[in-house]
């Protein structure tokens, strides 16, 4: 923007606006030339009201001396500044210090009180919270709402809301009252009111410029200009007793200079206010987020209780169990031949000190065999499924603290031919047998198995509770996972895991795997993590969904508050107070979610231990951490609306 050098020294140290050659295109967004060439001088004591056709340019022209705007040329000085180059800062800065604006549209904020909505322009100036009330009171006396100072603004009647504007945009002291048709909405008797108040602020020292269509508000102005086509006709300057007028702002002086005190319970209520506000709207978000963080604190819960079971069998059999298997060739998968090795091992293993038993165990894989209660001669079988299949003998289940109900039988013995099945408890109850009844049988493979015993519980090896062990020889074959459970006495199995292989293979050692509890521990924690990143990624999706409808309702609120927030920008907010403004509000409603979420998640964890019969692991560092993680994926959901919210145009958005 180039000015001539003679313009700027003839800015009127006198003056409170100059305007020298101001330009306004709109000819970029296909617009016209809304300003040609405008020069304006207003004094302090003026009230000057600028009058013209429709589209002629003069809210334009009073967004520009209110720095909602800025010129395509041109200089504007306020109050001696020049401000035609101000930085965004420097704006809000002398529009919260110097102008107060009252728009045809009065703006009032419905869900804050008459009270909240006057004191709007002094919390945006940094007024001392506890300054305000005195202010607020003798405005609202002064416009005649002292008595509605506790109503909502959505209960007062369209002259008390635009008196109430007129209420707000001078209750910060401001220089210089702009407004923009300030009675277009207004019947006679109401416009007759605010005109006598314009009145009475501009006899109280209070400059005004007015743009309006009215006549009777226009025949109240000191001073009359026209605008034509973006052009202003009788601009010129008048010296309206410049400087008695200066000393003589009687009610804008009145409450003395204040120091701007940033206060953020200011920011919080606001935001605070803005989520009760959409009470069933906020609700939703926050379950949103409550969801999220609930399945959050349940998997890890979850996953560190179940974990802390297994650690605490695994460590039961630490002091006292090895277990080692063998691979059997894939071309033998006779079982003679392993029932044999079985018991030379045995008989070795017998001779070592600190050995008290080996039992067998052999996984069989479920495609081997179909297990139906009833005969598939009789009915059509009806196969269970997933339950895992198991060759134990009679060592196996007197070494690993079964309990069998009725008694541990002794049929198992691997020189026995007879056959029979015990049943865990939960593959019991899905054969549909009770497990008191006696005289069951099941049919493994086309065979009848009677049942003898149902598994009631395992300490040591928990999965049994869900498996069927069958006596050696129900099987025609073994497989290659075959595994020795030694029972050891306490502190032996480590010394014997060393010894185990050559003791057993002296010809090839390397035949046999020895697994100590030490395997079985990484093996928890194998599970404990897979358990954790599977319930884990489940509620981090649940949690990105929750940041998506955050950001796509309050990208919505925005748009339903654009008066609101141009509002608040034309009282001099920064773009940074408004943009944390909506991330306030996420992040509160993420942090309420987060709170919640860590309740429900607890109670479940609490709630499945208890059905599982583990112990539930808890931490109380989980509620910070979940309103944390509320927090921040509250403010990060609102981050793009609130930076849409920051970026309005307030010139736009006042007309929209
Ligand atoms: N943001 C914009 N983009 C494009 N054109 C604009 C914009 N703002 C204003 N204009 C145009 O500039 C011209 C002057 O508009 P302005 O609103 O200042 O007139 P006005 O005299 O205040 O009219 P009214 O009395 O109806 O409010 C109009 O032709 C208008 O369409």
């Amino acid at each position: 923007m180039s000015v001539p050098e003679e313009e700027t020294e003839s800015a009127d140290p006198r003056a409170i606006v100059e305007l020298f050659h101001i330009q306004r295109s709109f000819e970029q967004s296909g617009g016209p030339i809304a300003l040609k060439e405008v020069n304006l001088t207003v004094y302090p004591g003026d009230f000057l009201a600028i009058i013209g056709a429709s589209g002629s340019g003069k809210s334009t022209l009073l967004n520009i001396i209110g720095l909602l705007d800025t010129p395509t040329s041109g200089h504007l000085y306020l109050n001696g500044i020049d401000v035609s180059s101000a930085t965004e800062k420097s704006r809000n800065r002398l529009r919260s210090a110097f102008l107060g604006f009252v728009f045809q549209a009065s703006h009032v904020i419905g869900r804050d009180s008459v009270a909240r909505n006057a004191a709007l322009s002094l919390r945006i100036q940094g007024v001392a919270r506890k300054e305000r009330p005195e202010i607020v009171g003798y405005w609202l006396d002064y416009f005649g709402l002292g008595h509605r100072a506790s109503s909502l603004g959505k209960q007062i009647s369209g002259g008390e809301k635009q008196r109430l504007a007129l209420a707000r945009a001078v209750a910060s002291g401001p220089l210089l009252l702009l407004a923009d048709e300030p009675t277009g909405n207004l019947d006679a008797t109401n416009s007759e009111l605010v005109i006598d108040h314009l009145k009475q602020l501009n006899a109280a020292g209070t400059t005004i410029i007015v743009i309006t269509h009215d006549p009777t508000v226009a025949a109240a102005a000191k001073r009359q200009v026209g605008m034509i086509d973006g052009s202003l006709h009788d601009g010129n300057p008048h010296i309206a007793e410049a400087e008695q007028l200066r000393t003589r702002r009687e009610g804008s002086n009145r409450f003395g200079k204040r120091r701007p005190v940033r206060e953020l319970s200011d920011l919080i209520s606001d935001a605070l206010t803005g989520i009760s506000t959409s009470f069933g709207r906020s609700i939703l978000l926050i379950v949103a987020f409550m969801l999220g963080i609930a399945g959050l604190v349940a998997s890890t819960g979850i996953s560190q209780s179940a974990a802390t079971q297994i650690s605490e069998k695994i460590s039961q059999s630490a002091l006292d169990e090895v277990r080692f298997s063998k691979t059997v060739p894939a071309d033998s998968p006779d079982l003679e031949p392993v029932l044999q090795w079985v018991e030379g091992v045995q008989s070795s293993l017998s001779r070592i000190d600190g050995v008290v038993g080996a039992g067998f165990k052999s996984v069989l894989p479920e495609k081997a065999m179909t297990i139906s209660r009833f005969s598939p001669l009789s009915l059509s079988p009806l196969p269970i499924s997933n339950t895992s299949v198991v060759m134990v003998d009679q060592t196996f289940l007197s070494t690993n603290d079964l309990s069998i109900s009725p008694t541990t039988p002794s049929i198992f013995a691997t020189d026995t031919p007879t056959k029979a099945a015990i049943l865990g408890r939960q593959a019991a109850e899905k054969l549909g047998i009770e497990p008191k009844s006696t005289g069951n049988s099941i049919w493994v493979s086309g065979q009848e198995i009677p049942v003898v015993g149902i598994l009631t519980d395992s300490p040591r090896d928990p999965a049994l509770e869900s498996a069927i062990l069958l006596s050696p020889g129900v099987a025609k074959a073994s497989y290659a996972n075959t595994t020795i459970v030694v029972r050891t006495q306490p502190g032996y199995p480590a010394p014997l895991s060393n010894v185990l292989a050559s003791a057993i293979e002296p010809g090839n050692p390397a035949s046999i795997k020895i697994n100590t509890v030490g395997d079985l521990r990484t093996l928890a924690r194998g599970v404990r993590s897979d358990l954790s990143i599977l319930i884990g990624g489940v509620s981090v999706i649940l949690l990105l969904l929750a940041m998506l409808s955050a950001a796509t309702t309050m990208y919505v609120s925005v748009r339903s508050r654009t008066s609101e927030i141009a509002l608040r920008r034309a009282l001099g907010s920064s773009q940074a107070s408004i943009a944390s403004l909506f991330l306030l509000e996420g992040g509160f409603m993420g942090a309420i979610g987060g709170l919640l979420g860590c309740a429900a998640g607890s109670s479940a964890i609490v709630i499945i231990c208890i059905a599982q019969g583990w112990s539930a692991v808890l931490a109380w560092w989980w509620l910070p951490a979940a309103a944390s993680i509320g927090l921040a994926t509250g403010i990060i959901s609102a981050l793009v609306p609130a930076l849409i919210a920051a970026k309005q145009n307030p010139a736009q958005a006042i007309r929209d």
